[in-house]
């Protein structure tokens, strides 16, 4: 069994990881972690997350300087639920101690010039950690993910979109200068556990947010090897993505080699699901599944997508790229062969 650490384990994300990995068969925990003086700190995180009451009795412990020392002795891997200044702060110091690092943040995701000052807000102090990380889209990376110290997990937008757009891509089926369209749509829990106005129950509102300017459109685009148009919206429910995506196809793409491209990329691949029928949120929601169904009218390509933003967005697809890594099965912890 590895011992896993868990940096952030109070939060949505940290929470799934939890209790993906109190039930994988590899994995044990080995720590679960929150900041130095959270106001949560000591508490058992069963309190905080009754579902796992009498599965996980661990209380959530402040990283402090004793807990450092703890991880990097005792750990065999840590996991970063954190927001994104912080995995970019921490992680190094994890890596340097020889111990991998899996983190859900945007922090180590996309290289580019000037990228994290522009879309992050801060200056980005390890462009070598940011070179050498692998992106975590687990069915498309796994020789990088295999060989990385870093794995930076996707985001939850950029998995359910490049999920769909990639196959596409690869078999150069996109009309050469189009940008295909992304309309989706995440539940509140895409913005963390944390207290705002704006993520209130009397707030909360189907609406467009990030327009033209949010971080996962460059993300998208880098990851695709392709510009896209990225339109993300906030729903009143609390977890799940389902994305729309409009492409336009060079002409005289058969409905043939539109299947043929999916089969390829995903045949075998459980976490995939070519579902036949269009995809929808209480289909997904609570797994690690990731459902795709497409229509065209001639040029006209339409893909829907749909995951669980916490689980395939985030915390399941960390525990598919330690899988990898570990040349574990690939669906240990996630699902039942
Ligand atoms: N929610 C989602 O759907 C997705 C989130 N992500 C990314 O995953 C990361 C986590 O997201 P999410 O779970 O939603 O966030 P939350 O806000 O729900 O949780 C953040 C966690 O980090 C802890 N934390 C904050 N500061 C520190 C620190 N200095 N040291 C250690 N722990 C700290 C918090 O506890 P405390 O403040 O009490 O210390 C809490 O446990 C983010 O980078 C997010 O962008 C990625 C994909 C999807
Ligand atoms: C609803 C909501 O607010 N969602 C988040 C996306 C969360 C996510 O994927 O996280 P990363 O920031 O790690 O990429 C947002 O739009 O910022």
């Amino acid at each position: 069994m590895l011992k896993a650490a868990i940096i952030g384990a109070s939060g949505y994300t940290g929470a799934e990881l939890a209790g993906l990995i109190q039930g994988h068969p590899n994995l044990t925990l080995s720590g679960l972690y929150v900041s130095d003086g959270s106001q949560d700190a000591h508490k058992p995180f069963a309190s905080l997350h009754p579902r796992w009451r009498g599965v996980i009795d661990l209380p959530l412990l402040p990283l402090d300087d004793e807990a450092l020392s703890r991880i990097h002795t005792e750990a065999d891997l840590v996991l970063m639920a954190t927001a994104h200044e912080v995995s970019h702060d921490l992680a190094p110091g994890f890596l340097a101690k020889g111990l991998p690092v899996f983190d859900l943040s945007g922090a180590f995701r996309v290289p580019g010039e000037g990228f994290y000052e522009r879309f992050y807000g801060f200056q980005h102090q390890h462009g070598d950690w940011l070179s050498e990380a692998a992106y975590g889209l687990a069915e498309w990376n796994q020789d990088a993910i295999k060989a990385a110290k870093l794995i930076a997990v996707p985001g939850c937008y950029p998995t359910a979109s490049l999920s769909a757009l990639k196959p596409l891509q690869a078999a150069g089926l996109i009309a050469e200068g189009s940008k295909p369209i992304i309309s989706a749509v995440s539940g509140v829990s895409g913005a963390g556990r944390k207290a705002s106005v704006a993520n209130s129950f009397c707030e909360v509102s189907f609406k467009p947010y990030g327009v033209l300017n949010h971080r996962h459109q460059p993300e998208i685009s880098h990851h695709l090897d392709n510009q896209v148009v990225f339109q993300p919206h906030l729903g009143n429910f609390i977890r799940g993505i389902l994305a729309t995506i409009y492409v336009q196809l060079n002409d005289n793409v058969s409905d043939e080699q539109i299947a043929a491209a999916y089969k390829q990329a995903y045949q075998g691949q459980k976490i995939v699901r070519l579902t036949g029928q269009w995809p929808q949120i209480n289909d997904v929601a609570g797994t690690p599944f990731c459902d795709l169904h497409w229509a065209r009218d001639g040029n006209q390509l339409i893909v829907v997508s749909a995951i669980d933003n916490l689980l395939k967005g985030a915390a399941s697809q960390a525990i598919q790229c330690i899988n990898i890594h570990q040349g574990f099965s690939p669906l240990a912890g996630l699902v039942q062969e």
